[in-house]
C-alpha cells in the first residue's frame, strides 16, 4: 500500500504576462458575476467587452510603470515551490497554482494532479480573508473545471484563514521592521482592497475577516493601527474610508509619518507596486509625510510557514455551495 499522494492548489486571481494581454484579461475578470454584475446575465459579456476596451489603455499605463506585466504568476509559482520544498518531509504532496482569470488556470492543474496520481485535493486560496469575488469565484471555477474534465476526487478547501499564527507574525515582523525604519513615532494604516458595500451587505465575511487579522496582528506589534481600502473601480458605494481619503485626513490632523501595510494582499501585484509605493506614497511626500510600506510577503520564509501549517491542518470538503461558505 502506498500512502497518500495529496494536491496543494494554490488559488489567486492570476494577471497579464505582457502588455497585450491586459485587454483579455480584463474581459475574463468583468465577465465573471462574482466580481461584478454588469446588468442581466446575458448581456454580463457584451458589457464586459465594452468596459474591457475602455479600460485597457489605462490599465495597460498602469502595468507599464510596473515592468510591462503583472509579476503575479512568477510569484505564486515561486510561493507553490517553496511550499512544494518545505512540505518535502511531511508526506507526499504536489502543489501547483490555479488562477482565475489568467494562465495557468484550474484546467491546467487539474491535468496536472491527475498525471502525477493525487488522491485528493487541497485548495488553498492566497487570499486570507473570503470574500466571494475572490476565493469564492475561484473555488467555483475550479469545481466547474473539475466537473467538466470528469475526474472524481476528493476536493477540500481552506476557506479563510485571516487568524493563521505565522502569518501574523509575519505581518506583524514586517511593521515592526517598517516603523523602525522611520524611527519615530508613526501611524500605522492598514490598506485592504476595497468591495463594493452592498457585497458586505449580503452576508460577505471580507472585512470581518480582515479586522480579525489586524486585532490579532496588534496583540504582536502593541501599536493601534487604522483601516481604509483601495482600489474602487466602479460607480457603486465601496467600503469606506478610501485610502487617499485617509492619507488626506492623516495629512490635515498633523500625522508626521505612515506605515503602510497592504492588508489583503500576500504577494506584491498592481495595487502594491503602482498604487502603494507610487501613488500612495507621492501623495503621502506632498503632504509633508514619510512613507515606508510593508513588503508584500511573497516567499518569506515565515510566509511559506504559514502555507504549510495550512496545507497540514487541511480544509473542509467542498459541497456545490461552496462560495458561500466562510
Ligand atoms: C470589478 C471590481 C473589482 C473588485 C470587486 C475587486 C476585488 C478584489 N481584487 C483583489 C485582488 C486583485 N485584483 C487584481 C486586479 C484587478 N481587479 C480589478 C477589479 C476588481 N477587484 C481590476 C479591474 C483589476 C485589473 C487591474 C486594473 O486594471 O486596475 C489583481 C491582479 C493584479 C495584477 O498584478 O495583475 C489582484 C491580486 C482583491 C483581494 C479583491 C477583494 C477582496
Ligand atoms: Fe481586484
Ligand atoms: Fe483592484
Amino acid at each position: 500500500m502506498t500512502a497518500d499522494k495529496k494536491g496543494i492548489v494554490l488559488l489567486n486571481m492570476g494577471g497579464p504576462d505582457r502588455l497585450d494581454d491586459v485587454r483579455p484579461f480584463l474581459y475574463n475578470l468583468f465577465s465573471d458575476r462574482s466580481i461584478i454584475r454588469l446588468g442581466p446575465p446575458f448581456l454580463q459579456k457584451v458589457i464586459a467587452w465594452y468596459i474591457a476596451r475602455k479600460r485597457a489603455p489605462k490599465s495597460r499605463k498602469l502595468y507599464e510603470k510596473i515592468g510591462g506585466k503583472s509579476p503575479l504568476r512568477e510569484i505564486s509559482e515561486a510561493q507553490g515551490a517553496a511550499l512544494k520544498k518545505s512540505l518535502r518531509q511531511a508526506g507526499d504532496f504536489e502543489v501547483t497554482v490555479a488562477m482565475r482569470y489568467w494562465p495557468p488556470y484550474a484546467s491546467h492543474a487539474i491535468e496536472q494532479l491527475k498525471a502525477c496520481g493525487v488522491q485528493n485535493i487541497t485548495l488553498l486560496p492566497l487570499y486570507p480573508h473570503f470574500s466571494r469575488a475572490t476565493t469564492g469565484s475561484s473555488i467555483d471555477h475550479f469545481l466547474a473545471c473539475l466537473e467538466k474534465s470528469k475526474w472524481s476526487v476528493p476536493v477540500s478547501c481552506i476557506n479563510s484563514w485571516p487568524t493563521e499564527e505565522a502569518y501574523v507574525e509575519v505581518l506583524a515582523q514586517h511593521i515592526l521592521q517598517a516603523a523602525k525604519v522611520i524611527g519615530k513615532k508613526v501611524q500605522v494604516v492598514y490598506s485592504a482592497h476595497s468591495l463594493p458595500v452592498s457585497f458586505i451587505k449580503e452576508g460577505d465575511p471580507y472585512v470581518d475577516h480582515i479586522k480579525a487579522t489586524i486585532a490579532a496582528v496588534e496583540k504582536i506589534t502593541l501599536m493601534r493601527g487604522k483601516l481604509c481600502f483601495q482600489s474602487r473601480s466602479g460607480p457603486v458605494e465601496w467600503l469606506s474610508p478610501s485610502t487617499p481619503e485617509m492619507i488626506t485626513t492623516l495629512g490635515k490632523q498633523g500625522c508626521r509619518s505612515i506605515v503602510m501595510v497592504p492588508i489583503s494582499f500576500v504577494s506584491d501585484h498592481i495595487e502594491t507596486l503602482y498604487e502603494i509605493d507610487i501613488l500612495y506614497r507621492q501623495q503621502a511626500m506632498e503632504l509633508g509625510m514619510e512613507f515606508v510600506s510593508t513588503r508584500g510577503l511573497n516567499t518569506s520564509p515565515l510566509f511559506i510557514k504559514a502555507l504549510h501549517r495550512l496545507a497540514l491542518a487541511g480544509g473542509n470538503e467542498l459541497t456545490p455551495a461552496a462560495s458561500r461558505l466562510t
